[in-house]
């Protein structure tokens, strides 16, 4: 699975702690990440781990073209919801694109969890077989 990492300032430590906890799933995967969250990821878990922009210079919009050329199949996005953020606007559309496309996203640590034992138990699977699945067509 392709899956994209990202975390605001004031989040980045809560991602690294669980992209540590879940290192031995996430080293299975094909990762992704804006610039600042992909670098500490390297340097602090020492994940190989594909850097894009960073986010208030335009990683969140890449990171949404992959989502919109089915090139990502989960994001964990680590929001700040108290700060606010130069780049919202891509955020917001980031997070837009993933309801389009139906990618899973996780905006918290409860919900990135549960995702992420699903992961681990198969049960994202569903997302190589989803052309043949109804409910994902409007
Ligand atoms: O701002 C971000 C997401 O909106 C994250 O960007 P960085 O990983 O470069 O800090």
């Amino acid at each position: 699975m392709k899956i994209a990492l990202i975390a605001h300032d004031q989040k980045k430590q809560n991602l690294l702690n669980f992209v540590t906890a879940y290192e031995p799933i996430f080293k299975q995967h094909e990762l992704f990440a804006t610039g600042t969250t992909g670098r500490r990821i390297h340097e602090e878990v020492g994940l190989d781990i594909k850097r894009l922009q960073s986010g208030p210079l335009g990683g969140d919009q890449q990171i949404g073209a992959k989502v919109a050329e089915d090139d990502l199949d989960l994001v964990i996005f680590f929001r700040d919801p108290l700060t606010a953020q130069p780049h919202e606007p891509d955020v917001t559309a980031l997070l837009r694109l993933c309801d389009v496309y139906k990618i899973p996203v996780a905006t918290n640590v409860a919900t990135a969890e549960i995702i992420v034992r699903g992961l681990e138990n198969g049960w994202l699977d569903w997302r190589k077989l989803k052309e043949s699945v109804g409910l994902y067509h409007e």
